[in-house]
């Protein structure tokens, strides 16, 4: 998608500025799926916090877990290991029940909005649900609610009287943040949730929400592949691989600097704006596919698509170090404000051989 809006100001109340108690605390989370040839290692030691107000983007390749995270911190997945904690509640053991009024603070928001709306109600019912389930609304209330919400998306009172399949893609996800916003949640789980739309009208959906999220002050878990989408949503950043975070960082920091070297090939691989840009950039192509969450390398989990790998990298797996200006990164070889220092080739001369190659 191209830019949409200008870079949201910092928000207030965002972690790290000494608010009290984070929206969302995820520590060493585990989903482990048993299989056939061994355990899955979908998720596998996720780490992570969000502020109240915060947004951060979750990113990785289509494998690396961000959609198991997602759905194990709303527990429509069960974590094998680590913890979740919602405002400073530890829900990872929650019975059913005990988690059901906390179902206000939290909502996903899917990919396909269709698979998420029972095609046989009216959008005002879709709307009205959880107001109904969580008695947020007296029932006489209720159809002037739904129409306030519709209009905050961007709808029509007479939306309401509608069926899922009579709204297009981009009406359908504007009903699904209607109804996120209608139980008025701390935390929203985004996952993916422009990339079944139409090119044109990802950006008025990503406008959309991110105006929400600015009017509301929710923390938002913004899964995507999107690079300029979470550039533009996210104040911060988590790049994931093979079921680990590699790096966090601020969103600006990530994109000026990018530590990690499956970062910086995430990031040379995004289109630029700029077209003369664009072409001074140099295009790092990781050679080969995610490698199976089934039979992960040993060692660090990159190295066998790594372009400045040693002997080390092939062994011992990299802690995800603190450093300096709320960064974290996951390399042997990573040090800010100096460039890689591997044995193997740099990334600007690599062959496919090496890992990677230009273009
Ligand atoms: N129920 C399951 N049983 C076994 N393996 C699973 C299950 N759910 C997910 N996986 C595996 O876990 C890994 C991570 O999947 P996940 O969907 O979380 O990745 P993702 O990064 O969100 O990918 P995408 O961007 O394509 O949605 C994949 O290898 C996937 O096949």
């Amino acid at each position: 998608m191209s830019a949409v809006r200008e870079a949201p100001a910092p928000r207030e109340g965002s972690a790290h500025e000494g608010d009290a108690v984070p929206v969302l605390e995820v520590r060493d989370l585990e989903r482990h799926f048993p299989a056939s040839g061994g355990t899955v290692r979908a998720v596998d030691g996720v780490s992570l916090t969000i502020g109240r107000g915060e947004v951060l983007g979750l990113v990785g390749e289509s494998g690396s877990g961000k959609s198991t995270v997602g759905r194990c911190v709303v527990r429509l997945d069960e974590p094998t290991g680590g913890s979740v904690a919602l405002k400073g509640t530890d829900i990872t053991h929650l019975s059913r029940r005990a988690l059901r009024p906390l179902r206000t603070d939290m909502h996903l928001v899917f990919q396909d909005p269709s698979s998420s709306l029972d095609p046989r109600m009216t959008i005002g019912q879709i709307v009205a649900e959880p107001l109904r389930l969580h008695r947020l609304v007296p029932r006489s209330g209720l159809r002037a609610r739904v129409e306030e919400l519709l209009g905050q998306v961007g709808l029509r009172p007479e939306h309401a009287d509608r069926h899922p399949h009579e709204l297009s893609g981009g009406q359908r996800q504007r009903i699904s943040l209607a109804r996120a916003l209608s139980v008025g949640p701390d935390l929203l789980i985004a996952d993916e949730p422009t990339s079944a739309l139409d090119v044109s009208v990802q950006a008025s959906v990503l406008n959309l929400l991110a105006d929400l999220q600015r009017d509301r002050g929710f923390g938002c878990l913004f899964i995507t592949h999107d690079l300029a989408a979470v550039e533009f949503l996210a104040d911060r950043i988590a790049v994931m691989y093979l079921g680990r975070i590699v790096e966090e960082a601020p969103t600006a920091r990530l994109f000026a600097e990018p530590l990690h070297p499956y970062t910086q090939a995430l990031l040379s691989a995004a289109p630029v704006p700029d077209p003369a840009l664009q072409r001074t950039r140099e295009r790092i192509v990781l050679s080969g596919d995610l490698p199976s969450p089934l039979a992960p390398p040993p060692g660090c989990h990159f190295h066998t698509r790594c372009p400045v790998a040693v002997d080390r990298c092939r062994t011992e797996s990299p802690a995800l170090r603190e450093l300096p200006g709320g960064r974290r990164v996951a390399c042997h070889l990573a040090h800010p404000d100096s460039r890689l220092s591997g044995e193997g080739p740099s990334p600007a001369h690599s062959s496919p051989s090496g890992g990677t190659s230009q273009r």
